[in-house]
């Protein structure tokens, strides 16, 4: 028999080398050999040169994704968030505080009263804000005295009477910060109350409600997080390439942040290559994330510059249009293994950045080379994304737009548009709705688990093997067609539902 009849697949190297831009849905990779269980694959990785994370998940720094309660709960799951910059510095080194601030996975924004104070009208409660905390002069700072619940309060025939007269006179409602939900779920059986108040350093961080702890409990379990050498959750924090930015950099190193990302989409400009210098010639210890990048000699050009990590993607994300508008860019498969096969031999991990849809997406980035995936659309209608849940035509959604939309640069990020030399607007990015996903603490362990079957069925037992097994070309690939996608999808159904855990 002759040895191409034999060859199955091709290797990355001649996959990648045709001349096509391919995305994830247009490759498949073939299964290998299985001699371990799927429980004995590992996810481990790094996020840039001195930031490791023990899941390759980061969610992207937009207005609609990333706020503190999702990095919160990223650092919770094991990944890393970064806070969007669409906002004044001191209140994104504010949101930076925030995370660094809290131990459990929860975040509420509390509402406090005197005992003299009255509650006129139920604005104050809320579905996230279930209780006002009573103190003696009604500031965050002053002695803590009780409570009063939104369910109380709504019973109350006469709402003219003083919070003195209905509050729960309590002082054994308080933890420490640093207690996990299990230790706040313990005292709230010894003490037979339905919420607590964390507190630190005499103030109040957090009021818990029993719901919520016994919701996050009923969720798998919770590995020990993404803790950074300061004791707190890591996070980053997204940053541009003005003069004013360095303002807005030295607010976020103040505030603890772990990891700046210059965020752009063509990153390899002389901007950005003098930002990185700055950022690590002043702030020696803090990774830098240079990007977005999708082909070598950008890649080349940042990781000379010093980058500790490099952002792939160019109008592969869901809400882009800069493909369309500006007529560059690069399919995502294909980008982000041009990048992280360069990226490897400076030992510069790879953020594969947008186009994530399914957990298939992400085992397709991951071995392709990159060690994470960042993901805006996957998140954006998960709780603890920004913004309220709506309904259209009946569905639950949230809001979920690009920062290049118009919508988002009139917010804030306008100054880069409408800065000094261009004058006129064009949006590189849309406005739009994500259904509601739950909580990410429940969806992404699940969509780990099925990556690790994904990496189990290629013979990979870790991100390093899977690497290993592209680059030795034992990983063998093919392009599929487009009857092939159709196949490999759900088809010829009169009517299915589709439910993944
Ligand atoms: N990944 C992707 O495919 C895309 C992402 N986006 C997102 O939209 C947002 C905006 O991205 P960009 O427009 O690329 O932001 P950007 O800040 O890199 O660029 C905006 C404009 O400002 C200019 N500029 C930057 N620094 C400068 C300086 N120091 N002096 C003078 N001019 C300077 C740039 O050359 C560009 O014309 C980001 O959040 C980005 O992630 C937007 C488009 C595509
Ligand atoms: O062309 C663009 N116009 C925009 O307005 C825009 N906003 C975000 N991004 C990028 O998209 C990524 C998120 O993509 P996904 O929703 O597919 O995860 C993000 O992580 C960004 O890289 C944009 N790209
Ligand atoms: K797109």
């Amino acid at each position: 028999m002759s040895s191409s009849i034999l060859e199955d697949g091709f290797s990355s190297d001649r996959l990648f080398n045709q001349g096509y831009s391919y995305t994830y849905d247009d490759v498949i990779f073939l299964p290998h050999y299985i001699d371990f269980p799927t429980d004995s694959v590992h996810l481990a990785t790094s996020l840039s040169r001195r930031v490791p994370l023990s899941i390759p998940c980061v969610s992207s720094p937009m207005d609609t994704v990333t706020e503190a309660h999702m990095a919160i709960s990223m650092a919770a799951l094991g990944g890393i968030g970064i806070i969007h910059s669409n906002t004044t510095p001191s209140e994104q080194a504010h949101m930076v505080k925030a995370v660094k601030s809290r131990r459990v996975p929860v975040l509420s924004n509390p509402v406090f009263k005197s005992p003299s104070d009255r509650i006129q009208s139920d604005d104050v409660f809320d579905s996230s804000n279930p209780y006002v905390l009573v103190t003696e002069n009604g500031s965050p700072s002053s002695k803590l005295l009780g409570y009063v619940a939104g369910t109380d309060w709504a019973k109350l025939g006469e709402k003219e009477v003083k919070i003195y007269d209905y509050m729960v006179n309590c002082t054994d409602f308080t933890v420490p910060w640093s207690y996990d939900l299990g230790r706040i779920g313990e005292h709230m059986e010894e003490k037979r109350r339905d919420v607590v108040a964390t507190v630190r350093d005499d103030e109040v961080v957090d009021v818990v409600a029993k719901e919520e702890v016994e919701r996050i409990k009923g969720y798998p379990k919770l590995g020990v997080g993404t803790v950074g050498p300061d004791g707190a959750w890591r996070v980053g924090a997204a940053i541009g390439t003005r003069e004013t930015d360095k303002e807005r950099l030295e607010g976020l190193v103040k505030a603890g942040v772990d990891v700046v990302v210059l965020d752009s989409s063509q990153g390899n400009s002389i901007y950005q290559t003098e930002m990185i210098k700055y950022v690590k010639k002043t702030y020696s210890n803090l990774d830098v994330v240079g990007g977005n990048v999708v082909t070598v000699s950008q890649a080349q050009n940042l990781i000379q510059a010093g980058v500790d990590g490099l952002r792939v993607g160019m109008g592969s994300g869901s809400i882009c249009t800069t493909q369309e508008v500006c007529a560059v860019g690069r399919g995502q498969a294909t980008a982000v293994y041009k990048v992280a096969s360069i990226a490897s031999q400076s030992g510069v991990p790879v953020i594969a950045d947008g186009g994530i849809s399914n957990s298939g997406h992400i085992v397709k980035a991951l071995v392709l080379g990159a060690s994470t995936v960042m993901m805006g659309s996957f998140l954006a209608g998960s709780s603890e994304a920004p913004g309220a849940y709506e309904y259209q035509n009946g569905r639950r959604i949230k809001k979920y737009r690009g920062m290049g939309s118009l919508e988002a640069m009139t917010k804030g990020s306008d100054q880069r548009y409408l800065g000094d030399t261009a004058k006129l607007k064009i949006a590189q990015g849309v406005v739009g709705a994500v259904a509601d996903k739950g909580s990410v603490l429940k969806f992404i362990p699940y969509t780990m688990q099925a990556v690790k079957q994904g990496f189990q069925d290629l013979g990979a037992s870790s991100l390093q093997s899977g690497h290993d097994l592209l680059r030795t070309s034992v990983l063998r690939l093919e392009v599929r067609t487009g009857a092939a996608q159709v196949e490999g999808g759900v088809h010829g159904l009169v009517s299915y539902e589709k439910k993944s855990f």
